[in-house]
């Protein structure tokens, strides 16, 4: 018999970090296993902003440690974490205003050498999001809230993450657009094996497409469990997750 093992893309060891001498995170420890959604939910300053631009580099550890792929990321540029494959997908759908649709999808394969992939995969990304597709031509300034949101998490995709970082996809989205990409992230998983660390307000929503539900309150993880798990339990939901 084979024994199969899965391999952890992302871990954080008893991760500190903040604003200045203020930790927002105060020893967090979390583990995203290769090719699965974890889904990190918690109120409102939880904490789970700071936790990405953390495992991104843009705010420093003052302790702890995260390691990607079993190596140190301790003294790495942000650069670098994105050479590596970390890639950011902040809060409100950051896309460039100035350029295109398909002029954004390339951005984010702009360092890919292989070219002929890179039009294949931005074709496919269309192909998944007609609307996207559709608007092709379009500057990035004209999209809705819905289709930046697409274009971000496509843009992202193109891109190769070894892991997708994900900062509140659905803030501020109409219910049946939230559904719709949480169906491309789920999509984007099951396709490609796509590595995703998700952060979200929207507990339920993010729960339903996630393998592993983390709730963060203040700083700390008070649970991680199976996501159908932690939605099941009352006690938690009433306690941290206020429904
Ligand atoms: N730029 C900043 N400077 C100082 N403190 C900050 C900054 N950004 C966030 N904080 C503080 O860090 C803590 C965690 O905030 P964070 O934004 O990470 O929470 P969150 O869970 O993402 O909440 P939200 O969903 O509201 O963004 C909060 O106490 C917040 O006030």
């Amino acid at each position: 018999m084979t024994a199969t093992t899965t391999r952890v893309a992302l871990s954080l060891q008893g991760v500190v970090a903040g604003y200045g001498q203020e930790p927002a995170l105060h020893g967090v420890d979390l583990v995203v296993p290769e090719g699965s959604i974890v889904a990190v939910v918690g109120a409102n300053g939880a904490g789970k902003s700071t936790l990405l631009r953390t495992i991104s580099g843009l705010l420093p550890t003052s302790a702890g440690d995260i390691r990607m792929g079993g190596v140190s990321l301790a003294g790495v540029p942000v650069e670098e974490r994105i050479r590596r494959g970390i890639v950011h997908v902040p809060e409100r759908r950051q896309v460039i205003g100035e350029l295109t649709v398909e002029e954004n999808l390339r951005l984010g394969a702009l360092w890919r050498g292989d070219r002929a992939e890179r039009e294949t995969d931005i074709a496919e990304v269309c192909e998944f999001f007609p609307a996207l597709a559709a608007r092709r031509k379009a500057l990035g300034s004209t999209l809705s809230g819905g289709e930046r949101q697409m274009l971000a998490i496509g843009r992202a995709f193109v891109a190769h993450p070894a892991v997708m970082l994900l900062d509140e996809p659905s803030l501020g989205l109409a219910p049946k657009v939230v559904s719709d990409i949480m169906t491309m992230l789920a999509w984007l998983r099951a396709e490609y094996g796509l590595t995703i660390l998700l952060v979200e307000q929207n507990v339920r929503t993010a729960l339903s497409i996630a393998d592993t539900g983390v709730v963060l309150n203040l700083g700390r993880v008070v649970a991680t469990r199976p996501a159908a798990e932690l939605e099941a339990d009352e006690q938690l939901r009433h306690l941290y997750l206020g429904f």
